[in-house]
């Protein structure tokens, strides 16, 4: 994921064995999606790529790789005037919103009324903000602007990384959205916006902190959490009980400031140290994470550290966060505080004295055994072994503890021969900001080291990594005696000593995490469960789900009313190989091109226009799934999509002809300047990427880690970027309205007191074309969210569509013919090599994980997350070489959580 690359890396010409993504062939059940071939022990890694990339300048290291990090400094969160605009005009939205809820019973009857006032407010809106840029149907798309264009940004921000910073750009816009909302509090109506919505997600969701079989009917003061840990049990997605122990100190000061911001719907740390960020527009006041302890220890102190009843430390929660002294508001239900928290603080007031750890349980992903996979003959006697796995890589997570930002590199050793013999070849990962994480893509024995940012010849630290330690802490006092350590951290303030306890807790909670899954925690802790506001498949029978792309209001509200009470996330199912589910679509293919193909504006989003448009576009598409069913208001007209199992571990599945040749046509005409201006420009290397694994002679290769180009589509496109779009929300079975901005027809949302920007989870397409002998070496897409953040956002699914292969005919970038419809594995004209590898994915028999073959208009849907929000290391999966022809890709990636 990350980016511009202005010097690839280049091979060095001395014909080095590039050991990545020599996997051989996997021929699963009946399968014709994989290759066949095992003959792929590649001897070279030398690119011949058509792109003229033989400018070879290594040796330097100052490769402009940029962090996939999210920076909480982005400048654009910093403008002071934009936040107080925004704030008075969500103020004026959120009051708009509940007075035509108050005045129309009928939500349907208010729903014009708002949606015209929050309109109005947008437009506004929208001309201070700089997220939208121009005007009209831009607008909509510079929101989503291309790599390039985003590039003068923030040094974290910037260019591309397959989209991240716009999203980054519009987390923060999106937690600005519920500071505003939360200071808001003298205006009951005003709350019902941001702060509704920020306290329906809970970052604590998934701890519990009570005693077992404790009768929590009991606890009558507290309003109660209503979706506790306890009752999410989700016997589909293998999660298990957990018990983690931590040290009283820090993590009871850290949980606590969690919960509280879980209850607040705020920022952990603004919690924590509220007192000296007065100047954000957020008066916590009473609620502050020191008074309520402060509290507790002084009652506790007169009690003789005996501890205190959990009555108390209940009442003392209430007490402060459900001031009866705020006006005449005796409306309770303004903070729910978990009961869980107040757990939290009673073991803390029981075990202070003795020093006692503290006992929490949670619930973790376990991995069936690798004999599930096989239904057929786990039945029988033969017991199944997985294959050992020739790939070594894995994902690498460096955490910077001190109060300045750090260059990290890769040291790739001496280049060997060649042009740049003799040199050193270093690459710069990334800048890690201080009290923050950057990942990439390791193998056992590799190097890296990290610098001050201003100074790149003075090495702070140095690591060799190795697979039991993926994991690595740049912290300058762990050397220091504790005399050191102490008058060092009264230089540092409340704020920076309280991340640098956050990542202790969150390192804690890792070693019993890998202790029971045998798994790195790579998520920081605590993370949700997946849980999400999707309509929740009936999967494991047959049946057809799947939503309409005309839904009614009534669906809509349901939707986010299943959000609110906390909806658990869809996520296939895969509980063996060739497991099949059966969707429908009510997209349908295109069979050939409509006349309009103009971008669409956020009118085209409203719902009359949209029915038009969608009825009108019909014409265009297929006739083969109509059957009898008419056209109408309902537009119940569905085609099947087949999703199939091709691994377990990682979830990867595929679903041929998800696309039609006319659809593919398309995109590959986008993509090749043919139609519209989609800019390929140079593809960027993931931060976590361009790591190969050591040759033979231990040297490492010097191989650019993706030598494809790429550009980005927005859905706004046209309306056949935008039938795929919803049809990839069928097939994840998510509401493809999440996959549009909310700020104009999705308004419907905001009854449920979702904020009026709240954003799109889906980046805009990325088209990716390979020329021969191009490749992307094996990474992993997921992210690592900032600390900070308690949504701690991620990209959950991955979506790949593969535009050609398996008997195209492809000349100079243009698709002449494809065979998308065919079962049949017809003579590869065009595309030879370029399968998709995901070289850790386990089976029994292949020691080299999967491939994944290119088939036009076939997608792939892979999960980089599991159920338990641990990033899920086997997704790690690579593009395999091009050897003829040219392989034409496109990447959707869809993020959880929605909420921001
Ligand atoms: O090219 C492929 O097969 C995979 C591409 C990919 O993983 C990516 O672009 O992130
Ligand atoms: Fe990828």
């Amino acid at each position: 994921m990350m980016d511009d690359n202005p010097h690839p890396i280049m091979d060095d010409g001395n014909g080095e064995e590039d050991d990545i993504g020599s996997t051989s062939s996997v021929d699963h059940s009946d399968s014709d999606s994989y290759d066949d071939d095992n003959d792929d022990d590649r001897g070279s890694s030398r690119y011949s790529d058509d792109e003229g990339c033989s400018d070879s300048d290594h040796g330097d290291d100052d490769d402009n790789y940029s962090s996939n990090h999210r920076s909480r400094r982005s400048p654009i969160s910093n403008s002071r005037e934009k936040d107080a605009f925004f704030k008075q005009h969500l103020v004026a939205v959120f009051v708009a919103i509940l007075a035509a809820i108050i005045t129309h019973a009928n939500i349907h009857g208010g729903y014009g009324a708002w949606k015209d006032a929050l309109r109005k407010d947008w437009e506004a809106f929208k001309i201070i903000w700089p997220l939208g840029g121009g005007s009209g149907s831009r607008a909509v798309n510079d929101e989503y602007a291309s790599p390039s264009s985003t590039s003068a940004a923030a040094p974290y921000a910037a260019p591309s990384m397959n989209g991240i910073p716009t999203m980054k750009r519009r987390q923060l816009l999106q937690r600005d959205i519920i500071r505003s909302g939360d200071n808001s509090q003298g205006d009951s109506a005003s709350r019902s916006g941001g702060h509704e919505h920020a306290k329906n997600f809970r970052r604590t969701r998934s701890l519990s902190f009570c005693p077992l079989h404790e009768d929590t009917t009991t606890a009558a003061v507290i309003v109660l959490d209503s979706k506790s840990s306890s009752s999410t049990n989700n016997n589909n997605n293998n999660l298990v009980d957990m018990e983690f122990v931590l040290s009283l100190e820090p993590s009871v000061r850290i949980l606590h400031s969690y919960y509280l911001a879980d209850a607040l719907g705020v920022d952990s740390s603004m919690v924590y140290n509220s007192k000296q960020r007065n100047h954000h527009h957020l008066d916590l006041g009473s609620y502050t994470s020191d008074k309520i302890l402060n509290e507790i220890d002084e009652l506790n102190n007169v009690n003789n550290n005996m501890g205190l009843t959990l009555d108390q430390v209940q009442s003392i929660l209430h007490s402060h966060l459900l001031p009866n002294n705020n006006s005449n508001n005796n409306n309770k239900s303004g903070v729910v505080v978990s009961r869980e928290h107040a757990c939290l603080l009673h073991q803390y007031t029981l075990h202070k004295s003795s020093g006692r750890s503290l006992r929490g349980r949670t619930k973790v992903y376990a991995r069936p055994h690798v004999s599930n996979f096989y239904p057929s003959t786990s039945s029988s006697q033969k017991k199944l072994l997985p294959a050992s796995l020739s790939f070594t890589g894995y994902a690498a997570k460096f955490i910077n503890l001190s109060l300045k930002p750090l260059n990290l590199y890769w040291d790739g050793g001496r280049i060997s021969s060649g042009p740049n013999a003799g040199k050193m070849h270093t690459v710069l990962v990334g800048t890690i900001p201080s009290m923050e994480s950057m990942g990439t893509s390791s193998f056992p024995g590799h190097s890296f080291y990290v610098t001050p940012t201003y100074d790149k010849s003075h090495i702070l630290q140095r690591w060799t990594i190795t697979e039991d330690e993926p994991i690595l802490y740049y912290d300058p006092l762990e050397d220091m005696s504790s005399l050191e350590q102490d008058e060092e951290l009264d230089k540092w303030n409340e704020q920076q000593r309280y991340y640098k306890d956050a990542w202790a807790v969150d390192r804690s909670f890792g070693r019993d995490y890998l202790v029971k899954t045998g798994r790195v925690w790579l998520a920081n802790f605590p993370m949700p469960y997946l849980h999400y506001h999707g309509k929740e498949a009936d999967i494991g029978n047959d049946e057809v789900v799947g939503s309409s792309s005309l839904a009614r209001l009534d669906d809509v509200v349901q939707a986010a009313v299943e959000l609110q009470h906390g909806h658990k996330i869809h996520m296939w199912q895969a509980d063996y190989i060739g497991q099949v589910h059966n969707i429908a679509t009510s997209n349908l293919y295109f069979t050939a091109l409509p006349e309009r193909l103009a971008r669409l504006t956020k009118e085209d989003y409203s719902p009359d226009v949209e029915k038009e448009r969608r009825l009108e576009m019909m014409a265009f598409q297929s006739t083969s799934w109509k059957g009898n069913q008419s056209i109408g208001d309902n537009a119940s007209t569905t085609m099947p999509l087949s999703l199939k199992v091709l691994s377990c571990a990682p979830r990867v599945l595929e679903v041929k002809k998800f696309l039609s040749s006319v659809e593919v046509q398309h995109l590959i005409d986008l993509a090749s300047g043919i139609k519209g201006d989609v800019i390929m420009d140079r593809s960027t290397v993931s931060a976590n990427s361009y790591n190969k694994e050591p040759n033979k002679q231990g040297q490492r290769s010097k191989s650019d880690a993706r030598s494809s180009t790429n550009g980005w589509i927005h859905r706004e496109q046209d309306v056949i970027v935008d039938t795929i779009f919803r049809r990839i929300a069928d097939l994840l079975n998510i509401d493809e309205q999440l996959m549009r901005d909310q700020d104009y027809s999705d308004i419907e949302y905001e009854q449920d007191g979702w904020s009026p920007t709240h954003d799109r989870i889906v980046e805009a397409m990325q088209l990716v074309r390979y020329g021969p002998g191009a490749e992307y070496a094996a990474h992993h897409d997921f992210t690592y969210p900032s600390i900070e953040n308690r949504y701690q956002p991620k990209r959950f699914a991955t979506v790949l569509l593969y535009l050609t292969g398996e008997g195209d005919v492809v000349e100079n970038g243009l698709l002449l013919s494809s065979d998308n419809n065919s079962d049949t594995t017809k003579e590869n004209n065009g595309l030879v090599g370029g399968e998709t590898n995901f070289p850790r994915a386990i089976t029994t028999d292949f020691h080299d994980g999967i491939k994944v073959k290119c088939l036009s208009g076939k997608a792939v849907v892979f999960y980089n997350v599991l159920p338990d929000g641990n990033m899920d290391d086997l997704s790690q999966h690579a593009g395999g070489k091009v050897e003829t022809g040219v392989k034409y890709l496109a990447n959707v990636w869809v993020w959880d959580p929605i909420v921001n």
